[in-house]
């Protein structure tokens, strides 16, 4: 009995043993399982970040493949897509009962940035496109894109030979108009580096205007030519019935072929397209690349400028325009641009093709752009002249804006040295140098 007892009991006591050996296991291995599953889910909460991150800000560099690819397999990837292009399709949608719905390309430039703000604040639909390049100061961009977002418009970071990237923006919103605006700008530049104007400007452009042309519906288009292409032109006031097949510059080469490319997509494919070309435009948030940015810096930093005048030793002047009278020239010409007739690659019947001087109509020598801005720096500037080199430039520019004027009213309002205070004010602010401006003015008094 005892023994029966006895061994009843060492059964029991083993069972017992059992049970609580597999309990701990199970206590265990859930420990396990709970740590590895947490391990799991912040691994993967990690990577969706990622791709949120990536897919949110910073959608088109990645290889379209791996876009496709990634989607394919992974829920957070297509929320990542759904994030960016909710943030496409909010930037891009009109705030005002029939306001537009415009693609600004370049809109991390300097006209970009102004014409996005104006658009954005009458209640139009935004959606900027810029590749930030390196031409100048990146910073400068992503400073203006930061106030750009501020105003709720997103710029989609891309660039206008990216194919796949247009199509795509083109899917997600029907844009009723492009203002395209990016390019490579300056005159000089096109000598060092003269590819990178191919690739922008002419091959840029026809790609933008292939997706332009093959959508429905077709988007009204104006965009940016320049003053640059009257080049060798000797005809005053430049009237846009001068003419302009002697570009002194590749850039004005490239814009003119831009202007010729307008009239065969127009032609074949029913695009409305407006040219407006722009006399070297200056102010606020401007291209540190220009005479009026660099020798503002260097009259400030000391360092000598060089002053151009022509060969017969006459001053180079320039129809300096001021950036707010250049926003309201475009906003005229998107307001009065006809819809495209054409729709999926289609001409559907004869479209609207245009091409404006917006100018100031008030040419300035050089020489007095220097004397205004040593006024506004109380600096005398280190004046260097010599001879102006054949690299692109032309002596002269003067705009005949009666054209602009009949069609939606531009006038500019701006002379130059008011547009020059209101850039100082914005450069001394931004670059931090109010003090040195206020210690020299204290000195020079
Ligand atoms: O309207 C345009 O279509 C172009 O305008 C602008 O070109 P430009 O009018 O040449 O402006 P910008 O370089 O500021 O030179 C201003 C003046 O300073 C003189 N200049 C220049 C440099 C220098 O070191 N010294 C000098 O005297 C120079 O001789 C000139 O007389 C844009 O850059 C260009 O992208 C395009 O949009």
């Amino acid at each position: 009995m005892m023994d029966r007892m006895g061994c009843a009991a060492d059964t029991s006591k083993s069972i017992k043993l059992e049970r609580y050996n597999s309990y701990i296991r199970r206590v265990n291995s859930t420990k396990l399982l709970n740590a590895s599953s947490k391990l799991l889910f912040r691994a993967t909460l990690l990577v969706a970040l990622i791709l949120v991150f990536i897919f949110t800000f910073n959608y088109p560099p990645l290889a379209d493949t791996t876009h496709r690819h990634l989607h394919a397999h992974s829920h957070f990837l297509s929320s990542a897509f759904g994030a960016w292009e909710k943030q496409v399709r909010h930037s891009s949608t009109p705030r005002r009962p029939n306001g537009l719905t415009v693609l600004v390309t370049g809109a991390a430039g300097f006209v970009g940035t102004h014409c996005s703000l104006a658009l954005k604040k009458r209640g139009d639909g935004v959606l900027g496109l810029d590749n930030f390049n390196s031409y100048y100061d990146p910073s400068l961009k992503r400073a203006r894109q930061a106030m750009l977002s501020k105003h709720q418009v997103f710029i989609v970071e891309g660039d206008l030979n990216d194919k796949p990237l247009l199509e795509k923006l083109f899917d997600v919103v029907a844009f009723t108009h492009i203002l395209h605006l990016a390019a490579q700008a300056g005159v000089r530049y096109a000598m060092q580096n003269p590819q990178s104007y191919v690739t922008a400007n002419i091959a840029g452009f026809v790609n933008l205007l292939e997706v332009a042309k093959s959508a429905n519906p077709q988007p009204s288009i104006v965009w940016a030519s320049s003053s640059s292409v009257y080049g060798l032109n000797t005809e005053n006031p430049f009237s846009e019935l001068h003419r302009t097949d002697q570009p002194a510059s590749l850039y004005a080469a490239t814009k003119k072929a831009g202007e010729e490319i307008a009239h065969t997509y127009n032609h074949i494919y029913g695009l409305s397209l407006t040219g407006l070309r722009f006399f070297t435009v200056y102010g606020p948030w401007g291209r540190p690349d220009m005479a009026y940015f660099f020798f503002t810096k260097d009259i400030l930093q000391g360092k000598s400028i060089d002053v151009y005048e022509t060969q017969d030793g006459k001053q180079v002047a320039r129809d300096f325009t001021y950036i707010d009278d250049i926003v309201k020239g475009c906003l005229g010409a998107l307001d009065t641009a006809e819809k495209s007739t054409g729709s999926g690659g289609k001409k559907r019947g004869p479209a609207q093709l245009r091409v404006y001087n917006l100018g100031n109509t008030s040419p300035v020598p050089v020489g007095r752009l220097v004397s205004i801005l040593e006024g506004l720096l109380n600096t005398k500037a280190k004046k260097h002249v010599i001879k102006m080199p054949s690299n692109g430039d032309v002596p002269y520019t003067h705009a005949n804006v009666s054209l602009a004027f009949r069609d939606f009213a531009y006038k500019p309002t701006t002379d130059l040295p008011t547009g020059l205070r209101k850039f100082v004010k914005w450069y001394v602010g931004y670059y931090g140098l109010q003090q040195r401006v206020k210690r020299e003015t204290r000195l020079d008094n």
